[in-house]
């Protein structure tokens, strides 16, 4: 019995506007990808990642893996081509683990700062039990639901919604692997169309029935999507004294 990652890097990274491909491009001298890996080994709890990457850049990634593990680590690692979508590229990354692997983490290269403590809350949580879990945080904003905006722009108000169990997700998103692989079978006609494709794991496993948890997330574990991002983590990596998002131990409750 093996747990393993499928960490996703093979989105282009349009809104952050470099010229390579988001996975390559560096935080404080280091690749988002070779950061997010390295994140995943540390945790001590997989035994392989499963790297996916745009085909035509497959080659300039593997370079990152020389000895085909993760950099200082003797985790095993195996580069391959995503899809057109987020869904597309983990279905691809699932067709490429090993057949022994019962535990899966799907991870966003993005999220390269996420701490070796959350990758371990998910994992543990998916060997106590809970088939499918993913790490959140409270939605600290006022949401407000609108309208059409008019011509000058301006949209209306339709209702405040209440954000007492609204949660933002991240990743890892940990599963059971025989679940993952039937919802990416259920799901496989939304696979090639952004319009359509999930944006996260989880609902997938939703759209089949299964019940998804949600453990803690962690601050450390912010998407970086835009050049403001990249900014703020390279500050972040700057700063040790940058605090922790939650303890990672509470025991995990029901998705809403
Ligand atoms: N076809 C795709 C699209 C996205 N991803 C991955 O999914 C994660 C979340 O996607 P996002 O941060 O939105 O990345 P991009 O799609 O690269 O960003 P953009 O939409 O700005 O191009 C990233 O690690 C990205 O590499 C992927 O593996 N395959
Ligand atoms: C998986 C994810 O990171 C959870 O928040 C997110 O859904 C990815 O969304 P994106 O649209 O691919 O950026």
């Amino acid at each position: 019995m093996t747990s393993a990652a499928v960490l996703t890097a093979a989105g282009s990274g349009t809104r952050l506007g470099h010229a390579v491909p988001k996975g390559l491009v560096e935080l404080d001298g280091e690749p988002l990808v070779l950061r997010a890996a390295r994140g995943l080994a540390d945790a001590g709890c997989l035994g392989a990642v499963v790297v996916t990457v745009p085909a035509a850049e497959a080659a300039t990634f593997a370079t990152l893996f020389p000895a085909g593990t993760v950099p200082g680590t003797d985790v095993p690692v195996r580069v391959v081509p995503g899809g057109p979508t987020r869904q597309a590229s983990v279905a691809a990354g699932l067709a490429a683990l090993d057949p022994d692997v019962d535990v899966v983490l799907v991870h966003d290269a993005a999220r390269c700062l996420t701490p070796p403590s959350l990758v371990r809350a998910v994992e543990g949580a998916v060997r106590a039990g809970h088939r499918a879990v993913v790490p959140a945080l409270p939605v600290t904003d006022t949401v407000k639901r609108v309208g059409t905006a008019g011509v000058d722009g301006a949209a209306p108000v339709v209702a405040t919604v209440d954000r007492s169990d609204l949660r933002a997700v991240q990743t890892p998103q940990g599963f059971d692997r025989a679940l993952l692989d039937a919802a990416h079978a259920a799901g496989a006609h939304r696979a090639a169309d952004e319009a359509v494709a999930v944006s996260d794991d989880a609902g997938l496993v939703e759209a089949v029935g299964e019940r998804v948890w949600v453990v803690p997330g962690d601050e450390r574990a912010l998407k970086i999507t835009t050049p403001r991002d990249l900014a703020l983590a390279t500050l972040l990596v700057r700063d040790a004294g940058v605090p922790s998002g939650a303890a990672d131990d509470r025991a995990p409750v029901p998705r809403a």
